[in-house]
C-alpha cells in the first residue's frame, strides 16, 4: 500500500440548500445573508431586516424555484452541490497524487470542516481553489477569511483564474460546441452574477475581470465587438449595482430586432439556481415573449475538459507552495 498522499486540494463553491423547502432555504439564505462580505450593512439594521422580513419572504418562492431545478435520483441534489461534487471527482481522477475535496463556504460540506478534518488527518500542503473564475470581495476574500481562521495550517487559495489560457479555451470550446448547427445571424451574451456599484469603487477588481474574461473569450472566438455583448444578472435589494442587467440587455436587443441570442455565463464554473432557473427559465421565457429566441449555453460543470482545465491550474499553484 502507498503512503496516503500529503497534498490536498480543496475545490470550493458559495453553498446551496440541502433539500428546495423554504425552511432549509431560509437556513442557507440565513447563513449566506449574516456573511459580512455579502452584506455589510449594520447589523442593528441589517438583522432586523433579514430575520422579519427577507427570510419569511424569501423562502417560500425560492425554494420554489430551486424545486424547478432540482436534479433527481440517488447522485442528485441542487445542480450546484451535484456538479460541484462530480466536478471533484472528475478532477481527482486527473490528479491521483493529491487528495481532492469539494467544501462550500455556506452550508455542508462545510469549507470550516473541511479544512479542520484535512488539518486532522496531516495534510500540510492544501490549495484552496474557489470555483469562482473572476475575484470579488464579495465571494472569493470570504473563503480566504475562512482559511485566515484556521491555526495551525496555512491553506493557499488562489485568487482567481479569469485570464487562464486553458480556461478561456475551454468556455471557448464549448460557447461553439452550444452554438455548432445553429443558424441566423447570432447575438452572444455573457451574463455574470452582478455586486453593488459600492464594492467597484472601493477597488474589487471584480467588473474589471469580468470584462478581461468576456473580451478574451470572444476573442477566440473570434467575434467582431458588434457580434457580443456583456451584461449583469442576480440582483438583491435596493441598492445600485454594476450593469447593464442581463433583463435591460435582453430588452434591448429583442427591441433591436435582434432575435437569436447564445447566452453563457463564464461567471459560474456550474450551473446553479441562477443560470438555470434565471436565465435559462426565466429570462428565455422573457425574452421568448418579446420574440425572440435564446440558446443557454450551459457550465462547464464535471466535464472532461473543465477537469484538466482545473487541475492545470492546481497543479501549477500547488508548485508555488514549499
Ligand atoms: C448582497 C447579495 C449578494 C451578492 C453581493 C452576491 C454576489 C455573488 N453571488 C455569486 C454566486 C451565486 N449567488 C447565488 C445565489 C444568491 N446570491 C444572492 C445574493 C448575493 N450574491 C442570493 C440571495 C442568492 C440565493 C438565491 C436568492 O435568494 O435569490 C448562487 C446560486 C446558489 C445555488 O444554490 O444555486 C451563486 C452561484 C457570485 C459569483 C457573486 C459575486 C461575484
Ligand atoms: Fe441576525
Ligand atoms: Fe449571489
Amino acid at each position: 500500500m502507498t503512503a496516503a498522499p500529503r497534498t490536498a486540494l480543496v475545490l470550493a463553491n458559495l453553498g446551496t440548500p440541502d433539500a428546495p423547502t423554504p425552511a432549509d432555504v431560509r437556513r442557507y439564505l440565513s447563513e449566506f445573508l449574516h456573511d459580512h462580505r455579502v452584506v455589510s450593512m449594520t447589523r442593528w439594521l441589517w438583522c432586523p431586516l433579514l430575520h422579519f422580513v427577507i427570510l419569511p419572504l424569501r423562502g417560500g418562492p425560492v425554494a420554489k424555484k430551486y424545486a424547478s431545478i432540482w436534479i433527481d435520483g440517488e447522485d442528485g441534489g441542487s445542480p450546484l452541490a451535484v456538479y460541484t461534487r462530480r466536478l471533484a471527482r472528475a478532477v481527482q481522477a486527473e490528479m491521483p497524487d493529491v487528495r481532492v475535496v469539494e467544501a462550500m463556504r455556506y452550508r455542508r460540506p462545510s469549507l470550516q470542516g473541511v479544512l479542520a478534518q484535512l488539518e486532522g488527518e496531516g495534510y500540510a500542503r492544501i490549495l484552496v481553489l474557489p470555483l469562482y473564475p473572476q475575484y470579488s470581495t464579495t465571494t472569493t476574500a470570504s473563503i480566504e477569511d475562512v482559511a485566515a481562521r484556521m491555526d495551525a495550517i496555512r491553506p493557499r487559495v488562489l485568487a482567481d483564474y479569469h485570464l487562464d489560457a486553458g480556461w478561456v479555451a475551454a468556455v471557448a470550446d464549448s460557447i461553439r460546441a452550444g452554438r455548432e448547427g445553429l443558424s441566423g445571424d447570432r447575438h452572444l451574451l455573457f451574463s455574470f452574477h452582478g455586486i453593488p456599484e459600492r464594492l467597484i469603487r472601493g477597488g474589487d477588481p471584480y467588473q474589471r475581470q469580468c470584462e478581461a474574461s468576456a473580451a478574451a473569450i470572444a476573442d477566440a472566438l473570434g467575434l467582431e465587438h458588434r457580434q457580443w455583448s456583456l451584461a449583469y444578472q442576480s440582483q438583491f435589494g435596493k441598492e445600485k449595482w454594476i450593469g447593464p442587467s442581463t433583463q435591460a440587455t435582453l430588452q434591448s436587443l429583442a427591441a433591436r430586432g435582434v432575435h437569436d441570442v447564445d447566452v453563457a455565463c463564464p461567471g459560474f464554473a456550474v450551473d446553479c439556481l441562477e443560470t438555470l432557473e434565471e436565465i435559462s427559465e426565466m429570462l428565455a421565457h422573457e425574452f421568448a415573449q418579446a420574440g425572440g429566441r435564446m440558446n443557454y449555453i450551459p457550465c462547464l460543470n464535471d466535464s472532461p475538459a473543465h477537469a484538466r482545465v482545473i487541475a492545470d491550474i492546481a497543479r501549477r499553484e500547488l508548485d508555488a507552495i514549499a
